[in-house]
């Protein structure tokens, strides 16, 4: 197993600050704050219905907050404009709940989409092919390029979508729920090729999951999402020590 590292004294790269958002008289957050550094992995753990998910869309721009700010690389995203906004998020690389493959393309074609979509980021003589083989090779799938995702296992299409995302070479990665569906060895798998990743791409990740044997292995730091706001962070270590019954229960 690789060294945890230490991280609070690097950069800043996504910070959220006294987020708000309430559907009605349903206050989801209630002032909930976070800090991701650099080369850092920040597990967010939270009950059922706290409010992961809501938090998740406002950083990505799928729900507005009532209040608060979000800050991507010192950028505040509720300021800026389209533009910015999307040369920005080309920055981010999302893996989502059963980050979803086209399943009537190849894995190759798959892996190209992003490209495509995200021009502005690759000059123009940047080589596909070689692109494509390097991050199929960096997920330990170098010979899938001509597969359909019908042929794939759940674990080998989990390594798909990683593939797919680290293409852009995203310098953030939010990994909602990487290890759920898996059995308890492909979700090892999963979290130790989430570790080289990072290692060998320098990125800083965001990971939301209820798998306290994935926090365990993977937090630098952990953030306990409870009552609508950072009700507790620490390492792991830390906060598995704690008193606190509200905070005991994540750890039973
Ligand atoms: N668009 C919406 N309109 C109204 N209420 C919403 C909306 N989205 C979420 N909620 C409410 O916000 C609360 C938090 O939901 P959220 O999906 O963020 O929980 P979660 O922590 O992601 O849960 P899970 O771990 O089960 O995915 C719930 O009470 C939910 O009903």
């Amino acid at each position: 197993m690789m060294d945890k590292k230490n991280i609070p004294n690097q950069e800043i790269v996504l910070e959220i600050k006294d987020l708000r958002k309430s559907f009605g008289d349903n206050h989801v957050l209630n002032g909930f704050n976070m800090q991701l550094h650099q080369g850092e992995n920040l597990v967010i753990m939270g009950k059922s219905g706290s409010g992961k998910s809501v938090m998740i869309k406002c950083l990505v721009g799928l729900l507005e907050a009532d209040s608060g700010s979000i800050s991507v690389m010192k950028n505040d995203i509720t300021k800026l404009d389209q533009e910015a906004l999307d040369i920005l998020r080309a920055d981010i690389g999302f893996l989502f709940q059963g980050s979803a493959l086209y399943d009537s393309m190849t894995v190759r074609e798959n892996l190209e989409f992003p490209l495509r979509r995200h021009k502005q980021k690759n000059s123009l003589d940047t080589d596909i092919n070689e692109l494509v083989a390097e991050a199929l090779e960096n997920v330990g799938l170098a010979n899938t390029q001509d597969l359909m995702p019908s042929e794939l296992s759940g674990g080998m299409k989990r390594r798909i979508a990683l593939a797919r995302t680290l293409i852009l070479k995203p310098k953030i990665i939010l990994y909602d729920e990487p290890t759920s569906g898996l059995d308890p060895i492909t979700a090892k798998e999963i979290i130790m090729l989430m570790q080289e990743v990072q290692q060998k791409y320098g990125t800083s990740s965001l990971i939301i999951t209820h798998d306290i044997d994935c926090a365990r292995v993977i937090a630098d730091q952990m953030i306990l999402l409870i009552d609508g706001i950072d009700y507790a962070v620490g390492t792991f270590q830390e906060l598995s020590a704690s008193k606190d019954p509200k905070i005991k229960a994540f750890f039973k």
